[in-house]
């Protein structure tokens, strides 16, 4: 009823205009689009995580500058056409005082959640469309972009205003956090359960421990009207602690969630304290090198060696770092999960130059690699004669090769069910017994694990030990895939920079950057490194232009109208299981199942491909 009001007395607009959608210049839309910023790339991953919940439901997922103009959209690919007809398209202006009551202006204007569902739209034109949009604040409080569902369903779609307001207020708090990389943030909430969740309140402290910004969570828990009354209160002032605790919490115990109290309501929090980016620099810095005399694990943004940095400015890979430094030298056991290729083996490597085993072995199991018959020798060896067909000298076991440095115990979600039970107990009694011997020999191991399965689903399932699953998540880190990632650009820059084999300076196509920018890479960084590999072996000058990209390549991504999230695991439907399976078979037989040539091929490891060939059954046709 307001909406309507303000369409007839404000802005005079007729129901039965007919004039179509007014659109900025491609030009325009590139300058409004580099104004959002960070903010655009977060939310990018945001719209396809939403895309996932709505896929094939006929809706687009579109975001909008304060002014109403369509920045970007993810949509499913079959409806482009039908939803770039309606004026839902990047560039369109969808204010109210120009489209009448839409869901993106109709927000804009009341600055909360709404439904604008099929007539309540003001023109006729618009009323075969149902929009959902929530508005999405920034840390000063103010309007700075919406984020809209719409679609031509018939049906009111109650869950697409509770998904886009969840996606609002996620896109929000990442925001939140990526703003402040220079102050304190303490991440609050009544049940510590909440802690690190989407409602989750937040702070911001400068380093004289003023604070400078709130987000709409923390001013409401807090009990405050608005985020500017708390802005320029001392720590002091809102929980009875000093800025000394703060410091001292964030370098002790950022992972750990610890009581706060608020004097004002006397209530009590839980809370964590996520310390400035060159706070903790500072903090590896101080601390001492190895015995060695090797240097400590230099910061990875700035590293350049043999090691590959893990990461270029991602916000979930700098807090991943930031936790992994805090518990190095701890003996906390990490679990790392993640899809393939995002560079798990690579951060367990990184993680093991930490603390003070850098100088020690790093000694890598890949237990989907192994046929089950040896990883029991494999992980524990064996004694001399311990059976039929052991070598004379008998074998030290990678457990007791790890000693006093780190086990990467990769795929470990492929570990067999009754070599758990030994594992279990190696990590609890710190002893190993090699097969064949009675002699138990200790050994002082920091535990790494990776997998790309869901190990809660496989307990739950019967195929994997509760207990040892809680054994190794000491610390659960979780990487992005590519498609993510934040710091997309930076990561191809230094990739071609270390993948080129002369040594010079290679530019890259804007045009380029952008396709593999978008690109869905269900590979994740081991196929960008491989597609870049073959780029700069085939480039003919020192610039790599869209005809470097390998054949198929532009034709293969099937969501030409935005970055839509792919699904690695689709074990649970029949169908589709057939399909990749046949489909796989088929590749094996052209490379004459060569299993590295083919897993080269699909931009996959070897583990990967053969793990893909066990879940789905795929085995050689003999003779
Ligand atoms: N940050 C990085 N910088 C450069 N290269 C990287 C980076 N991360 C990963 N890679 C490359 O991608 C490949 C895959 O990385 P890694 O083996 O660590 O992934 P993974 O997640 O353990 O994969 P899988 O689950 O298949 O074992 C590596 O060989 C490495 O070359």
């Amino acid at each position: 009823m307001r909406s309507w009001a303000r369409c007839l007395d404000d802005y005079g607009l007729d129901p039965a205009n007919q004039r179509g959608v007014d659109t900025i210049t491609p030009a325009e839309l590139e300058e409004r689009q580099s104004r959002l910023g960070d903010l655009l790339e977060i939310s990018k991953v945001e719209m396809n995580n939403l895309y996932q919940q709505v896929a094939s439901t006929g809706y687009a997922i579109l975001l909008t500058d304060p002014e109403g103009v369509i920045l970007h959209q993810v949509s499913d690919p079959n409806l482009t056409q039908e939803v770039k007809e309606r004026g839902l398209r990047p560039g369109a202006i969808w204010t109210e005082s120009a489209e009448g009551t839409n869901g993106i202006g109709t927000c804009l204007v009341e600055k909360k959640p709404v439904v604008i569902h099929r007539d309540e739209h003001f023109f006729a034109r618009n009323s075969e469309l149902t929009c959902s949009a929530a508005p999405i604040f920034n840390p000063q409080g103010e309007l700075w972009a919406v984020l809209d569902i719409s679609g031509c369903s018939k049906l009111a779609q109650q869950h697409s205003r509770v998904l886009v307001h969840m996606g609002a207020q996620m896109i929000e708090n990442r925001a939140f956090l990526t703003s402040f990389p220079n102050h304190f943030l303490v991440r609050f909430h009544s049940r510590p359960e909440f802690v690190s969740t989407l409602g989750e309140g937040v702070l911001a402290f400068d380093e004289q421990g003023l604070c400078v910004a709130a987000n709409p969570s923390g001013t409401f828990q807090l009990g405050y009207e608005s985020s500017n009354d708390l802005v320029g209160k001392k720590v002091g002032e809102i929980f009875n602690t000093s800025l000394e605790d703060l410091v001292d919490r964030a370098s002790r115990s950022f992972f750990q969630v610890l009581p706060l109290h608020e004097p004002l309501h006397n209530r009590r929090f839980f809370a964590v304290v996520q310390a400035p980016e060159g706070f903790l620099k500072s903090q590896s810095a101080a601390r001492p090198k190895s015995t060695s005399g090797k240097a400590v694990a230099p910061d990875p943004v700035e590293e350049d060696g043999d090691l590959a940095a893990p990461e270029f400015g991602d916000p979930q890979m700098v807090r991943n770092l930031a936790l992994l430094r805090k518990v190095a030298d701890r003996g906390i056991p990490i679990l790392l999960g993640g899809e393939t290729g995002t560079g798990k083996g690579v951060l367990a490597e990184y993680f093991h130059q930490f603390g003070k085993r850098s100088d020690q072995p790093f000694v890598t199991v890949c237990c989907a690699a192994i046929p089950e018959t040896l990883i029991e020798s494999e992980l524990f060896g064996y004694k001399p004669g311990a059976f039929t067909g052991a070598s004379k000298e008998g074998r030290q076991g990678k457990v007791a090769q790890a000693n006093g440095g780190t086990l990467f115990l990769d795929e470990i979600g492929d570990m067999p069910l009754n070599l758990q039970v030994r594992l279990l107990r190696v990590l609890e009694e710190r002893e190993v017994v090699p097969l064949g011997s009675e002699r138990p020999i200790t050994v002082d191991i920091q535990v790494v694990s990776a997998t790309h399965q869901n190990l809660e689903e496989l307990v739950a399932q019967g195929q994997f030990r509760e207990d040892l699953y809680y054994r190794l998540k000491g610390l659960e880190i979780r990487l992005p895939s590519l498609r993510e990632r934040c710091d997309k650009r930076r990561l191809i820059q230094r990739l071609v920079a270390k993948e080129n084999p002369d040594g010079d300076p290679v530019e890259i196509d804007e045009e380029v950057m952008e396709v593999l920018k978008n690109h869905r890479w269900p590979g994740n960084i081991r196929q960008l490194r491989n597609v870049l590999r073959s780029m700069l072996a085939l480039r003919e000058s020192s610039r790599l232009t869209i005809d470097e990209l390998p054949p198929g390549f532009l034709e293969e991504s099937p969501a030409p109208s935005g970055d839509v999230e792919y699904t690695n695991e689709d074990d649970h439907c029949g169908v589709l299981k057939r399909a990749e399976g046949e489909a796989l078979f088929q590749i094996l037989e052209e490379n004459q199942w060569n299993i590295s040539v083919t897993a080269q091929k699909l931009g996959c490891s070897r583990n990967t491909l053969y793990r893909k060939m066990r879940r789905l059954d795929i085995r050689r046709p003999s003779g």
